[in-house]
């Protein structure tokens, strides 16, 4: 499915307690203000995209999620999905759609689990020897057969989250909104969550919108990158072309004795503050003498060297630090 954002807007009105004026009147009164979460955002995903979907706290990630499902709607500007409107149309939207967010369980917290697979089905029409093909597969895939006779209230929250993907994905959507999927999950959860999303991505082919704060996540199911701050787009691109921002910067990380001073050269930037046992220089790719690296492994004091190119992580801060 295609997902488009066109100068999409959105507001919320709160009521705040009054920082002025006597102290009842800041107890009682309320004044009305407005949060603006969303500030113009022109976007494009088309069908059988991935998208990773990124942003500090409170940039505006769920709040796009709800407009495209069509729980929300803008402010101002337009979302379509497959060019219709997705909350005027959002029962013929619902078909298509899975849904993952923490705020919104897709199972019955009292019904085993089983339970709620067999309502889904209902709910969704699904044919019952495809269903049990499906289901089978998935409840295979996130290791939850021991778990699909009790009750959802009852599970972990790992399993819990194996649970309600698999109900998210029972109907085959065809547009996946999953926000933070893995928030407060151990490894393996974390791994099996990715590894069947990509999977499915390849089998299935359904545009994925994934909302993270862990780029390991991201760049395990997705292939673009979508960063919002604070509403407003800041950047938008392949996750290969993000790693070319690093630029030509490199990383030459020193293990050493206690207090030794490795040797150094021009061109080499120390970072990080000093340890007693690692030195951290940056500098430009191609710009290592070689000089350089043949005394750092003659160095007797010297332990290890490692050369290193900007992390993920690393691009994304300096990207916020542009943005700011
Ligand atoms: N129902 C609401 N009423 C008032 N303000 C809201 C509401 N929902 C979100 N906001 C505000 O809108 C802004 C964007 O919130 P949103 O939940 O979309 O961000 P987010 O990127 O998903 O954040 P997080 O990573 O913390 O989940 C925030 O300032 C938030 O406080």
């Amino acid at each position: 499915m295609r997902v488009q954002m066109d100068a999409v807007r959105r507001s919320y009105h709160v009521r705040r307690r009054p920082e002025t004026g006597s102290r009842l009147a800041r107890l009682v009164r309320r004044e009305r203000s407005e949060v603006e979460a969303l500030r113009g955002i022109d976007l494009r995903i088309e069908a059988g995209e991935s998208v990773g979907y990124i942003g500090l706290n409170g940039a505006g990630k769920s709040t796009t999620m709800k407009l495209i499902s069509g729980i929300l709607t803008p402010t101002a500007g337009r979302v379509t999905v497959d060019g219709r409107d997705p909350h005027r149309e959002r029962r013929r939207l619902s078909a298509e759609l899975g849904y993952l967010a923490a705020q919104r369980a897709s199972l019955w917290w009292d019904l085993p689990v089983k339970d709620s697979y067999e309502l889904i089905r209902r709910v969704y029409g699904i044919e019952p020897a495809l269903f049990r093909r499906r289901s089978e597969e998935l409840v295979g895939r996130l290791d939850i057969g021991k778990h699909l006779n009790t009750p959802v209230r009852e599970l972990s929250l790992g399993n819990r989250t194996r649970a309600e993907l698999v109900g998210t994905l029972l109907h085959a959507p065809k547009l996946l909104l999953l926000d933070e999927p893995t928030i407060g999950l151990d490894i393996f959860a974390r791994e099996a969550i990715c590894g069947l999303l990509k999977d499915i991505r390849e089998t299935d082919g359904p545009t994925i919108m994934m909302a993270s704060h862990d780029l390991r996540d991201v760049e395990a199911v997705c292939d673009r990158i979508v960063m919002i701050d604070a509403g407003r787009l800041v950047h938008d691109g392949k996750i290969s072309e993000l790693r070319g921002l690093g630029g030509g910067t490199r990383r030459l990380v020193i293990h050493h004795a206690e207090g030794h001073t490795p040797p150094s050269a021009p061109g080499l930037v120390p970072i990080g503050a000093a340890a007693r046992t690692v030195t951290t220089f940056e500098y430009a790719q191609g710009n290592l003498p070689p000089e350089v690296l043949s005394a750092l492994f003659s160095d007797p004091l010297v332990d290890d060297v490692q050369l290193e190119a900007p992390g993920l992580e690393q691009i994304i801060k300096s990207l916020y630090r542009k943005a700011d």
